[in-house]
């Protein structure tokens, strides 16, 4: 610790009259009357907690024997099923509900526990990571608690970024929930800055980096993590080593050779990098940025939080049943109240709803009126489980219910929020759904990715040796922009479970399904189908000839020679599907991108929040105690530096960049110096980022410790 001047800080300043404080960078330029230099600080590492409500906890399972259900564990020979198709052999040391049981997955810290821990005060402080949680509600208990409440839980970066790694959104918004995950101590932290504000930011990279007079820059000492090339040794020269912390495989050749005696794991030198992910689609320079370019886009955060609303909402006053099995609040999905039992022979209903048994929500389809005569049928559901394919709607279970006050059967599938059907984007104008809004043509690039994603869908089906039977645009899902996914399988399965018709044989009609269904999507008329001459009179004036050709070759799926098959298919699209494939790498990128953006953000909203949480508390004297004194006092005058900076005229500073910067270098604890000054203009201080980081660190824990508390 420095200091400079005299009286030392508790004496140094009194303030009193109107506030008014003026910040600048500068020191030379401003008056000091005290000038105090404070020392150094600590960076803390955080753990993971969960609080989770063991009270919850009730077995309420009785339901579950009165039901059928998909696990149900029936007599099966070994015979040929009813359709002539040969069903799967039994193994008989297996029972049926351990062949369905999910795949072993090696337990991790992160996952949930059923009993709770008490967070003392002290944990709550390290818990200082807040998250909005979907609650999980436990089965038989879910009449208590229907509805997500926030759980306080700190994040792991790593362990969230294994468990989520193939879903770039959920990345993108569990990342903005890693926070103070610092695995350095502060002293052993390289004091490097840069900042995604670009150029025109003018963020400085700090020291320990020089200039080495020739316009470059050499590291002073200090451990450089842009280095990755080591310096060449001189043979039989020993010294000191140190991790490549970029290399992929310090322990192979080169990283064995170079970076010897480094054993264990090694944590990233540190995250308070910025660095624009690639591609650029402009070369924007810094003045023509502005803010959106530092967060998720706009549109992308709208369509986000839409579906977060629409996975939440509730209905409260609902005649709906308040448990079906083991889900709760149920909302209903369909746009119309008509029944329509056009499709499955059964009126079908569709719900959101949230399991008790995991607390994630699904969408149940209810069949009205259903009554399972043949156990076996609803077996079949087991085979749809295991199809897994990011064209299909994921079939999770299926049961019989009385919950409606009638026999229902009850299909469980993927929740895609605000999802629409093919029919609801495409035809709607002409089946009188929005009469209003004329179906627009769909252009020959969108009903190939269509075709694609399609023919994506049967391929997996038809390899499970199972058939969509359902292949219409009603059935099949817009789940984003142009990303669709096969809904209503596995129910034709279970209700027309005794057709005679081979899988061979269905799988082929789904060729056919294919085909009449781009056919009735180009054509905009889901009628267009029963004229099909005119249909394809259409589809050839609107569509290349290779569309036009792949579309007959399905429509003439029934023919019965070997070569009809999806794999065929497939191969004679085959470059189509590479221009499919390139688009969904773009989007990848993009996405990528968009996250990086978002990677600080979170953690820069925790460090505003212990800011707002030590600044000023009345609870001692009014902040007498507080913050009218010691180190307190210059985080007072670093807020205002901050967020009430005034420019020549006395203007407020509304500039967005300066906060988002003052608060990186803060985070980074720079060793760069600021100039406070009072509201009354009689105190000064030159401190540096790093001391005020101490500060914020210490009073944060004074906060949060009431042993400590000054009384
Ligand atoms: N898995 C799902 N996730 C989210 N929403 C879904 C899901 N399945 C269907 N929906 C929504 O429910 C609505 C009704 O679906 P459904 O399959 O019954 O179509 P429909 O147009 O009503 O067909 P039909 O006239 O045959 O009943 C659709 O608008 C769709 O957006």
């Amino acid at each position: 610790m420095a200091s400079v001047g005299k009286p030392p800080l508790e004496d140094a300043r009194r303030t009193t009259g109107s506030p008014k404080m003026k910040s600048r960078e500068n020191a030379k330029d401003t008056l000091c009357r005290n000038v105090t230099i404070y020392g150094r600080c600590r960076y803390e590492d955080k753990g993971c907690a969960f609080n989770h409500d063991p009270s919850k906890l009730n077995a309420n399972q009785s339901d579950s024997k009165k039901r059928f259900n998909v696990d149900s564990p029936s007599f099966t020979p070994s015979l040929l099923s009813g359709n002539g198709v040969s069903a799967p052999k039994k193994s008989t040391a297996i029972s049926p509900k351990a062949a369905s049981a999910a795949p072993f997955q090696p337990r991790t810290t992160s996952s949930r526990s059923n009993t709770s821990t008490p967070t003392t005060r002290s944990e709550a402080a390290q818990d200082w990571a807040v998250a909005d949680v979907q609650e999980f509600v436990p089965q038989g208990f879910e009449h208590v608690v229907s509805r997500p409440c926030p759980i306080s839980v700190s994040f792991d970066f790593p362990r969230i970024a294994i468990c989520f790694l193939n879903h770039p959104i959920l990345l993108a918004l569990l990342s903005a929930l890693a926070e103070d995950f610092d695995p350095l101590p502060m002293d052993t932290h390289p004091q490097y800055y840069s900042s995604r504000l670009g150029p025109s930011a003018n963020v400085p990279i700090q020291t320990p980096i020089q200039g080495n007079g020739n316009g470059g820059i050499t590291p002073t000492g200090a451990f450089d993590p842009f280095v990755t090339t080591p310096t060449p040794m001189t043979p039989g020269a020993v010294g000191s080593v140190s991790a490549n912390p970029y290399s992929h495989d310090p322990s192979g050749a080169m990283g064995g050779a170079f970076f010897a005696n480094q054993t264990g794991f090694q944590q990233p030198i540190q995250y308070h990098l910025y660095a624009p992910i690639g591609p650029h689609s402009q070369n924007t320079l810094g003045y023509q940025r502005n803010v959106h370019d530092l967060f998720i886009p706009n549109d992308l955060r709208e369509e986000l939080q839409k579906k977060s609303a629409a996975t939440l909402q509730t209905l409260p006053n609902t005649q709906l049943p308040a448990q079906v099995d083991y889900f709760h609040s149920l909302v209903p999905l369909d746009l119309s109240h008509q029944k329509n039992a056009a499709t499955f022979g059964y009126p079908s209903w569709i719900y959101k709803a949230q399991s008790s048994k995991d607390g994630t929500f699904y969408a149940l389809r209810r069949l009205e009126g259903f009554r399972l005569t043949n156990e076996k049928a609803i077996r079949s559901v087991q085979a749809w489980k295991r199809v897994c394919n990011a064209s299909v709607v994921t079939i999770h279970d299926a049961f019989t219910s009385r919950s409606f006050q009638d026999s229902s059967l009850i299909f469980v599938t993927d929740y895609h929020p605000l999802s629409k059907t093919l029919a609801d984007q495409h035809l709607s104008a002409a089946n009188g759904r929005f009469p209003s809004r004329p179906n627009a043509h769909i252009p020959e690039q969108v009903l190939w990715g269509y075709m694609t994603q399609i023919a994506n869908g049967l391929k997996a089906i038809h390899a499970s040796g199972l058939a969509a039977r359902v292949l219409e645009p009603s059935k099949v899902l817009i789940t984003a922009k142009t990303r669709i996914r096969i809904n209503a399988c596995a129910i034709l399965d279970v209700v027309q479970f005794d057709t005679q018709r081979t899988v061979a044989d269905l799988q082929r009609q789904d060729l056919v399904n294919f085909g009449q269904m781009i056919v009735t999507l180009g054509a905009n008329s889901p009628t267009v189908i029963h004229n099909p001459t005119k249909a394809m009179e259409h589809f050839t004036r609107a569509y290349s000839p290779q569309l036009k050709n792949s579309v007959f070759w399905l429509l003439n799926g029934l023919q019965k020679d070997q070569e009809r098959t999806i794999d065929t298919f497939i191969t004679g699209i085959s470059s189509q599907l590479m221009s499919t494939f390139d688009s969904a790498l773009h989007l990848d990128d993009q996405l990528t991108s968009d996250l990086s953006r978002e990677l600080e953000n979170g953690r820069l909203v925790r460090l505003i929040s212990k800011l707002g949480l030590v600044n000023e508390r009345p609870e001692y004297e009014l902040d007498q105690r507080w913050s009218e004194s010691g180190e307190r006092y210059f985080l007072k005058l670093f807020r205002d530096y901050v967020f009430h900076s005034v420019d020549s005229q006395g203007d407020a500073v509304t500039d967005l960049a300066h906060i988002i910067t003052c608060m990186n270098k803060l985070d980074a604890g720079t060793e760069e110096k600021i100039h406070l000054i009072s509201r009354d203009e009689q105190s000064c201080f030159i401190v540096s980022y790093k001391e005020v980081k101490k500060a914020l660190e210490s009073s944060f824990q004074a906060l949060s410790k009431p042993a400590r508390r000054m009384h």
